[in-house]
């Protein structure tokens, strides 16, 4: 009998059709490829599977001389490494975009260039390798009591595959050798994930990912708890949870077309089909996705193609439109306590130390670490990138823990890194300032903050976002000609690119800032909004006056749709008595008819630059 074989939309292999569950389980591993009705495989994949599939891209950077340190290293830490950490499964193999693409088969994609390919490449590279870091960096699992660790148990690696894992792994920047590979590694956030009473984690036990934002400044861990979600979801295993299985598919808003967004529910539909596994899409910086883009999402979401996990550094609340948020859960991520951002540190530290000799051992003193912290604002990955920077520059005495010294002495050397950080804290006080100064019409300070944020490295494009903001919100009716010029400064990033359009964009701020300020337009569009949120004057729920609606059919006409409307133009200067509020609405004004003059009602104070400061 000839079997019916079938691709994995993970690893694109062709695996019998009635095996599919049982590869996926498995991580897709080897075996069920060459042998195909085996049912001989226990549920717990092993690293030899694991490794048999695609590490083959992975550099060995290590020089030999290292790695005969490294033995070292294990036999001192192997104690702590088997304990009932999870295993790993392959079935949640982060699959980034369409592996039928990278079949090279059809090429009918506009943007997916070699780049982005090569960049796809590279994620899933990262992904395998973390996958396995655990195995190397045991840290703080043990102090980790509150959290309930990941259900299955994992196979001890032996000395030897261990070092063949940092090898594999020796070329990645620090932060991903370290990235959390289970949920109990994962540091912080015990609102969302303690196991008593976050409100993530009772979600996940549940064995339902919602869709959900996740906001927080950088590098809180965003990506790697939406990773680690799907994982954790997929291998907790409770008398009551139902056994729904969740594939992940990574994008980022900054590349994913429309056209592409299509594929992958196109995908995802069809993974449900044949695997049941319902895919989870993981948007990377979704506030940059424009609302028809967000709109592209609705449809799918509703229906259960997919769950989306959108993440952002920006308040949802102004960068999502509300349909979308409606449809989903917004978690917050803290920023990382000192305490947790020390947590990550030692894990970094003893993970470069993986790569030393006993004298060569890194060992710090309590002031650096906190030095460090301060420096990087919160951000996990910005303090690891300067841990590793100190430790790749400093001369270790065996005999002496490095200084604060030292370490100021090394970071002095690339100082202007750290005075501006275009994903962190500086980015919103430096654009708040920035803001402010145009409002309190400070032309000089708005130049001064636009120049500081362009010689950092800040988007050019972020801020003439916000320069078209400032048109409408500062300004607005009483000087309507700023909103075309911020528009256009907008444009003339996109046009001309950095450097050239710096002048644009100094021109434009220096028109804001020295424009009069009106915030009349601003404080009537928000007395309008919360006025229909709290339905006043039953502004929400009033019928559209008959006489203003259209009537394209007989029976419409007979309903009396538009009957009585008066054309204006029939009037003289147009004038004629009409109303245009519901008249339910009208009618629970009674004669306070100034309750609807939002315009007016809105005054603005003082808030109109002094012509001669112009
Ligand atoms: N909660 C955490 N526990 C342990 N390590 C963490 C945590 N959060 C972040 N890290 C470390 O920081 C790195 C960056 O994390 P991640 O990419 O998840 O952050 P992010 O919030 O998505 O950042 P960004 O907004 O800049 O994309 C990880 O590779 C990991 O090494
Ligand atoms: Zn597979």
């Amino acid at each position: 009998m000839v079997e019916q074989l079938v691709l994995c939309p993970l690893c694109n292999k062709k695996v019998p059709f009635l095996s599919i569950n049982k590869h996926l389980d498995l991580g897709c591993s080897k075996k069920l490829e060459i042998s195909s009705n085996s049912d001989n495989t226990t549920g717990t994949p092993t690293h030899t599977m694991l490794k048999n599939t695609n590490n083959s891209n992975i550099k060995n950077t290590l020089a030999p001389s290292k790695q005969s340190n490294l033995i070292n290293f294990f036999s001192q830490n192997s104690k702590k490494l088997n304990n009932s950490e999870p295993s790993v499964s392959k079935s949640e193999r982060i699959t980034i975009l369409d592996g039928e693409e990278e079949d090279g088969g059809k090429n009918d994609d506009v943007d997916g260039d070699d780049n982005e390919k090569k960049e796809k490449d590279l994620i899933s590279v990262d992904v395998t390798d973390h996958e396995e870091a655990h195995h190397a960096t045991k840290n703080y699992t043990d102090e980790n009591t509150k959290r309930k660790l990941d259900q299955t148990d994992i196979e001890e690696k032996d000395n030897e595959n261990r070092k063949k894992y940092l090898n594999k792994i020796s070329h990645l920047p620090l932060s991903e050798k370290i990235r959390p590979s289970t949920l109990s590694e994962y540091v912080g956030q015990d609102h969302l994930l303690d196991s008593s009473d976050g409100i993530l984690y009772k979600f996940l036990i549940s064995n339902r990912i919602p869709s959900m934002i996740l906001w927080g400044p950088p590098g809180v861990g965003k990506t790697t708890l939406a990773r680690l979600i799907v994982k954790f979801t997929n291998n907790y295993t409770s008398a009551t949870a139902t056994k729904n299985k969740y594939t992940l598919i990574e994008t980022s808003a900054t590349v994913a077309t429309v056209q592409e967004l299509r594929k992958i529910f196109e995908k995802a539909h069809k993974n449900y089909i044949l695997t049941k596994y319902t895919t989870v899409l993981f948007i990377d910086e979704i506030h940059r996705f424009t609302k028809s883009q967000q709109d592209v999402l609705l449809p799918y979401i509703e229906n259960g193609d997919i769950i989306l996990v959108g993440c952002t550094t920006e308040n949802p609340s102004f960068q999502l439109n509300n349909a979308l948020l409606s449809r989903v859960q917004v978690f917050t991520l803290n920023k990382m306590t000192q305490e947790n951002m020390f947590k990550v540190l030692e894990s970094g530290i003893k993970m470069l130390n993986n790569y030393r000799s006993p004298a060569e051992q890194l060992k710090f003193e309590d002031n650096v670490l906190e030095y460090i912290c301060k420096l990087s604002n919160g951000d996990t990955r910005r303090s690891l990138n300067i841990l590793e920077l100190v430790c790749t520059n400093v001369q270790v005495d065996p005999t002496k823990s490095i200084t604060l010294e030292e370490t100021q002495n090394i970071l002095n050397n690339k100082q202007n890194i750290f005075y501006y950080d275009a994903k962190g804290d500086n980015h919103y006080d430096t654009i708040s300032a920035f803001h402010k100064s145009i409002r309190g019409g400070d032309a000089n300070a708005s130049l001064y903050y636009l120049a500081k944020m362009l010689t950092s490295g800040e988007d050019p494009l972020y801020i003439a976002r916000r320069m078209i903001r400032i048109a409408s919100e500062d300004i607005g009716l009483i000087n309507s000609k700023m909103l075309p010029l911020a528009v256009a400064a907008h444009d003339a990033v996109m046009k001309v690119g950095l450097p050239e359009a710096d002048l644009c964009l100094a021109q434009c701020c220096v028109e804001l800032a020295k424009s009069p300020k009106s915030v009349k337009l601003y404080r009537a569009w928000n007395n309008i909004k919360s006025s229909l949120r709290e339905n006043k004057y039953e502004l929400a729920s009033s019928e559209i006056p008959l006489h203003l609606r259209n009537a394209p059919t007989k029976l419409m006409a007979d309903l009396g749709y538009k009957k009585d409307y008066k054309y204006n133009p029939d009037y003289v200067n147009g004038e004629c008595d009409q109303t245009y509020f519901p008249e339910k609405v009208l009618q629970n004004i009674g004669l306070n008819k100034a309750e609807l003059n939002f315009l007016e009602n809105a005054p603005d104070l003082g808030n109109i630059v002094d012509s001669d400061k112009h």
